[in-house]
């Protein structure tokens, strides 16, 4: 079936968390709204970009784009911005049933809350392989004061100020503010709406269930920082898919969750019905200063505004408790005979380190010492164009700057230019159609002592194997050694732990150009991405909509 979508993007009043905030809506919602399609569904989105002054474009993560790396989303990279007042028509294809979103990808847009779920469901012929009586689902985000622009330009000033932990986490778009946080406010300051139940805005996401009947809860984390812990207070999960993939089953008590990963995990209502329960997202990764964000879970027929839970909010794992989370992320092996085999070799390895470096004094993320900027034209173009001087031709190493005492446990050595210097780049990694390709990303120290903070790595166009997760400095000679390549899970999104690296594995089959980056918004920001580009002497057309910035603009 085709759907049919008309959406307006602009700026709107909302109170996501209890304090009014300028956020950017698609028709007048955040989150906007939301897709329910079937495998298969082609669906069209015609979008209107009404902000006063600025482009915007919409990526579908998950989505994988196949004969339309065009209409993936993504600023510089598919398609030149949708400028204010223009429409523009997205059109694709669902290909896999899952639990997906769609996000602003230009500039930190989806820090202002352009974001909404895309549920795709198997078509009635097909079952899925696990049982469940009803389902429900769950965007998880977080959310800051301070506008996209002041944490733009903090992030680009000297010094450099850092965008900092989010004022509220939210469920479904709803959260609550600490107000007693707010200076001198005690609930009263003029931004700080009565967080009760006469504002709908601040009301709780309200789960429904019946008890004895099991659910299929779809979680999903389209977070601009934040790695979560996610809590269904009495209740344990089982966990059988991530990111739209089939998994073995594992039973799990709380669900780690990165930025841009998607679970379902099935719940029974087993538990005493005659009480609600919370749903509980907590961070993890970093020094913790946001209070657990909060949804309930409503034993029917009970209320919800007179019979909140009596209990606590619910606790995760300790935030510095890497063990738990490389552990949790370990437990996820394919479900077998569901997904296609790994290969069982690569044509070509990148290891990819990340590292944090100042450039002309400001603090940058860089890749194997180049850090990523957005060009003016998008890659899509200058290759099917052949747009010779849109990017270097000198390509980005596929490998570290060569230095095998590398110690990713120290701050740079400050007497060795190859570990204070990066540079700026933006030219693409390039393979052969069909290469098997191996990425493995290594984590370091960054610019702070003893620091090092999870980053998960997304890939559009594709979904790939985890091969291995690792501690420490990636041994290229044992460690390939220990990698899955019996039933490693798929996806699109994982997380590298501090001080560790993780190991994946793709086939580069989807002729166009798909960014590998961190999908920490603020980090892409400052460079922490690469550009794969495939088959592209296979590229489709492109429609012209897609042009007319950087060097596709019409020239007399
Ligand atoms: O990108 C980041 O910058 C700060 C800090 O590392 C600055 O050195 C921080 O916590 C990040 O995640």
């Amino acid at each position: 079936a085709v759907q049919y979508y008309d959406w307006t993007v602009a700026y709107t009043y909302a109170s996501p968390d209890c304090v009014e905030k300028l956020v950017m809506a698609v028709n007048g919602e955040v989150p906007g709204p939301r897709i329910d399609a079937t495998e298969g569904d082609t669906i069209v989105v015609n979008l209107t970009n009404h902000l006063p002054t600025e482009g915007v474009v919409i990526h579908w993560h998950g989505m994988h784009q196949v004969g339309t790396p065009y209409y993936d989303g993504t600023a510089s990279v598919s398609q030149c911005t949708i400028n204010s007042g223009e429409t523009f028509t997205y059109s694709f294809i669902v290909d896999r049933a899952g639990t997906y979103f769609w996000h602003g990808h230009f500039g930190m847009q989806r820090t202002a809350g352009l974001y909404g779920s895309i549920i795709v469901q198997l078509p009635d012929s097909q079952k899925e392989p696990f049982d469940y009586d009803d389902e429900a689902s769950v965007l998880l985000s977080d959310w800051w004061h301070k506008s996209i622009y002041e944490q733009q330009l903090g992030l680009d000033s000297i010094p450099f100020r850092f965008v900092g932990e989010p004022q509220s986490l939210l469920i479904e778009g709803r959260g609550k503010y600490n107000c007693a946080l707010d200076p001198g406010s005690n609930g009263a300051s003029p931004s700080c709406l009565p967080c009760n139940a006469s504002n709908p805005e601040c009301a709780y996401h309200v789960i429904p269930v019946e008890h004895g009947k099991t659910y299929r809860l779809r979680i999903a984390s389209i977070t601009s920082l934040s790695s979560l812990n996610f809590v269904l207070e009495g209740h344990n999960l089982t966990v059988v898919t991530i990111d739209g993939r089939y998994i073995e089953p594992v039973v799990v008590e709380n669900l780690d969750i990165y930025s841009g990963q998607s679970y379902s995990v099935l719940f029974t209502a087993d538990q005493d019905q005659s009480r609600n329960y919370w749903a509980g997202i907590n961070v993890r990764g970093r020094v913790p200063n946001t209070t657990t964000g909060l949804a309930v879970l409503q034993y029917l027929p009970n209320s919800t505004d007179l019979q909140l839970p009596p209990s606590k909010p619910p606790g995760s794992p300790a935030w510095d408790d890497f063990d738990y989370s490389l552990a949790q992320a370990r437990l996820y092996k394919v479900k077998p005979g569901y997904e296609k085999p790994v290969p069982q070799s690569a044509g070509r390895t990148l290891i990819l380190l990340n590292t944090q470096n100042k450039i002309n004094g400001h603090i940058k993320w860089a890749i194997n010492n180049v850090s990523f900027v957005f060009p003016p034209t998008p890659f899509l173009a200058a290759f099917k164009l052949k747009l010779k001087n849109a990017f270097s031709p000198i390509a980005p190493p596929d490998l570290p700057p060569n230095k095998p005492d590398f110690n990713i446990f120290a701050l740079p050595n400050p007497n060795d230019p190859s570990e204070i210097n990066a540079n700026f780049g933006s030219s693409p990694y390039v393979f052969k159609l069909g290469e098997i390709v191996d990425v493995i990303v290594q984590n370091a120290n960054t610019l702070n002592p003893n620091n090092s903070e999870i980053h998960p790595w997304h890939l559009h166009g594709h979904d790939f194997w985890i091969l291995g997760y690792g501690k420490g400095k990636f041994d290229p000679q044992n460690d390939p050694q220990s990698f899955n390549l019996a039933d490693p899970p798929l996806r699109n999104t994982v997380a590298v732990f501090p001080y560790g690296w993780v190991a994946i594995r793709f086939v580069a089959n989807n002729p166009g150009v798909w960014p590998f980056h961190c999908h920490i918004e603020s980090h892409f920001y400052m460079g922490m991405g690469v550009i794969f580009a495939e088959g592209i002497h296979k590229l489709p057309s492109l429609p012209t909509e897609t042009l007319g910035c950087g060097l596709t603009k019409p020239r007399h």
